[in-house]
Order: structure tokens, then sequence, then C-alpha cells
């Protein structure tokens, strides 16, 4: 097209006019513009470029573009950007970047979602831990022992349950201060943990009493293990005070026997501990 345009409107003076002639820029300009806009559909096969560049060669004396043919540079412009192949490319540039984006955007979903799902099992876990964690302690509660015992159950052997009291403990409150009660429940519980094997469980069944299960252990080696755990604290040195004993009530389950049951026996032998002396081991 372009070599169309220069061998069909090139003057002598090598000006550019509608009809081949005239060197009035207004009509280079208009007729340019209507010969711009006739060729809208075979703008592709033409690189706007080179278009451009052939209006460049209309620059003034001082290197720019006079008026009219600055409106023709301008139109040449519109144009370019109108043309179907400019369009077409800029419309694979944002449906391009249209599925880029929604596969980041389904990506990041996806993996906020993940996320999500494992902050919320963490916080579910902790929330479950917090519930069946003696505060003061740290040990298991009640609700953890209780769990747990169902758990042992599924084996025939024997499951030892130790119901563990502080003797005296309300004279340690009230002659040393609360505080100091609490110091000795967490040193005790510290000292009790230390002392039995990973697969029993203690807890902090209330107050000052503590519990510890123990699975797969007959009568014999709970009396023995009971025996030892007694002994220990009664040796141990605490701070204030330096001594304390503690009496311990036995028992052990039956076959399927529900855990009340097997407690309201360890109560008892804990009842009888506590009456015939205190530090002592009772086993019922
Ligand atoms: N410091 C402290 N004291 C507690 C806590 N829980 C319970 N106690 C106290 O433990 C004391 C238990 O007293 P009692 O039930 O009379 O038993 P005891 O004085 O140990 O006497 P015996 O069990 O018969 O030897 C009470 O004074 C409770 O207030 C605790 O978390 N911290």
């Amino acid at each position: 097209m372009i070599n169309t345009l220069n061998t069909t409107f090139l003057t002598n003076d090598k000006v550019y006019s509608e009809r081949g002639e005239s060197q009035i820029n207004s009509l280079k300009a208009s007729y340019l513009t209507v010969r711009m806009f006739s060729e809208l559909g075979k703008l592709d096969a033409i690189p706007s470029w080179e278009i451009v560049q052939f209006i460049k060669n209309y620059r003034d004396l001082n290197g720019g573009f006079s008026g009219d043919i600055y409106s023709v540079y301008s139109v040449v412009k519109t144009l370019t950007f109108l043309s179907p192949t400019h369009t077409s490319s800029k419309l694979v540039t944002y449906r391009l970047l249209t599925y880029v984006t929604l596969i980041l955007t389904l990506v990041s979903l996806g993996f906020l979602f993940v996320i999500r799902g494992k902050v919320q099992k963490i916080k579910q876990t902790a929330l479950e831990r917090k519930a069946q964690t003696d505060r003061l302690t740290g040990l298991h509660n009640r609700e953890f022992l209780e769990q747990r015992y169902v758990n042992y159950q599924s084996g025939k052997a024997h499951i030892a349950l130790l119901l563990l009291d502080v003797d005296h403990f309300k004279s340690i409150n009230d002659n040393y201060g609360h505080l100091a009660g609490d110091e000795v429940l967490i040193e005790l519980a510290k000292l009790l943990s230390d002392n039995i094997r990973k697969t029993d469980t203690l807890a902090r069944w209330g107050g000052e009493e503590f519990a510890v299960l123990c699975p797969a252990t007959d009568p014999e080696h709970a009396n023995i293990f009971a025996e030892k755990l007694r002994s220990m604290v009664a040796s141990h040195s605490f701070s204030k005070p330096e001594t304390i004993t503690c009496s311990i009530g036995l028992s052990c389950s039956h076959h399927n026997e529900p855990l009340k049951s097997l407690f309201a026996r360890a109560d008892k032998a804990l009842y009888e501990s506590k009456n015939s002396g205190r530090n002592k081991v009772t086993y019922l």
C-alpha cells in the first residue's frame, strides 16, 4: 500500500496530494485520512510502523509535523489500535491474562483452603488438648484418663488404677500459703510423671489427688509400683515443706469392668489407707 501511495501520489516536488499534485497540506491530510479508513480492512497487512514511518517523512524543516500531517499521523495511530490484528492480539493477551489470573486465583484459593483446614485442625487439637489438660500441673485431667481407659480396655490384660492423695494437704496450705500448696502439687506432678512408664497415664484427678492408669499390670506388679511411688514421694525433698507423704488406693480391673466401678474400689482403698494412718498403699 505504501508503495502504491508513493508512486501514485508523489509529485515532482515530492509532496503528496489528493490528486497527486496538490501541495495543500489539508488536502494531503484529508486524502490520507480517507485512504486509511478505506484501507481499514487491509490494515492488518500493513505493519503500522511502516505507515508511521511513511507519514514521518512529512516532517517540516524543524523535524515536527505540520498540523495536517499530524492529524493523519494520529488517525493512523488510532486505526492501528482499532485494527482487527491489534484488537485480536489484545484480546488474546487479555484472555491469557484472564486465564492466568483465574488459575492463580484458583491455586491461591486452594492453597488458602488447605492452610485454613490445617489451621483449624491445629486450633481444634489445641482446644482438645486444653480441654484435657490440668492448668496448674500441665498433667492430663480426668476426662483424658477416662478416654484412655476405654482405649486400654481393648486388651484382656489387667488395668491397674492408683489413686494418690497428699496427706494433710490442707495444713500445707494453712501453714505455708496457697501458693506454696500449688508448688507442692506442681513438684509432685513432675516427680510422678518422671517415674511412670511411657504406657501409663498420669492425671490430676482433682484437688490434691492424682490418678495413674497402668495397662497390662496385674495386682502383684501394681502393688510393687504403688509402693515404689509412695516411698519415692516420702523420701523426696520438696521446696516448702521439705517432706510430704501420700496415701494410695489401688485396684485392678476385671474383664471389661467399667471405670466407674474400678474407681469406686480404688477410692475405697484410698479411704482405708487414710484411715489406717496415711502414707500407705491399700489394694482392693
Ligand atoms: N494450694 C492448693 N490447694 C488445693 C488445691 N485443690 C485443693 N486444694 C486444697 O486441698 C485441701 C484438701 O484438704 P482435705 O480434703 O481436708 O484433705 P487433707 O488436708 O489433705 O487431709 P487428708 O487427705 O485427710 O490427709 C483443701 O484445703 C483444698 O482447698 C489446689 O489446686 N491448690
